[in-house]
């Protein structure tokens, strides 16, 4: 059955534990953004694994460069997996794999910003990586003529195991499932919705029942 992980594009770990308080019940993983991370640093890390041990805590780092130190940066604080973007050399994304095998955690490329995402997520399959995030950005979903179906369809040929995100919603959330998504990426449908509980478990029920 394919994971639900809600993205927390918010500022300040107040906000973001709050959030994660209405939605933990419907949640496999729970994705601490760049921004927030940026904004908080990796106590915000600290503080989300505490309040949520049963969940898997995911740090949006991003990483371009030195990848074992960043990974052991957030494994330490209690991160379970941690992103190194797919445009950084593979020699990054070993790094950060040789952290995570030391602390028993993961590693997700982001492929976000690469010409060939589907190419380049078959290549860092074979690094030790838990799985690659087939990702068009926030800057790329305001860019006129996105649409998702792009990444739906990355998903059904790419043959190694993803997670789809960039603007996963309740209307495309089926089509993500079905095209083969083993984590289902959701940020602002849940934490941009008036009742973000609400959101999050219909989303739940729409990947349940595929
Ligand atoms: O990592 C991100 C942006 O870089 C977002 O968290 C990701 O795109 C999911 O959010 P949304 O569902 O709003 O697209």
């Amino acid at each position: 059955m394919a994971k639900l992980q809600v993205a927390i594009d918010l500022l300040t770990t107040k906000e973001a534990l709050a959030l994660a308080a209405k939605v933990a019940p419907y949640v496999d993983i729970i994705e601490l953004g760049t921004p927030l991370i940026k904004n908080m640093g990796s106590a915000v890390i600290t503080a989300m694994k505490n309040a949520h041990p049963d969940k898997l805590v995911f740090a949006d780092l991003k990483t371009a460069d030195a990848g074992e130190l960043e990974a052991d940066v957030a494994f330490t604080a209690g991160a379970d997996l941690v992103t190194v973007m797919g445009a950084a050399g593979d020699a990054t994304i070993i790094g950060a794999v040789k952290a995570a095998k030391a602390h028993g955690k993961g590693v997700v490329v982001d492929t976000i910003g690469y010409p060939d995402r589907v190419r380049r997520a078959q290549e860092v399959s074979k690094l030790g990586v838990e799985f690659v995030e087939l990702h068009a950005g926030l800057d790329e979903q305001w860019t006129d003529g996105y649409s998702i179906q792009v990444l739906i369809d990355e998903a059904a040929r790419v043959g190694v195991p993803v997670s789809v995100a960039g603007g996963v919603n309740i209307s495309n959330v089926v089509a993500v499932v079905e095209a083969g998504a083993k984590v289902i990426v959701a940020g602002a449908a849940i934490y941009g919705a008036e009742d973000p509980a609400a959101a999050a478990k219909e989303l739940r029920e729409a990947i349940d029942a595929v």
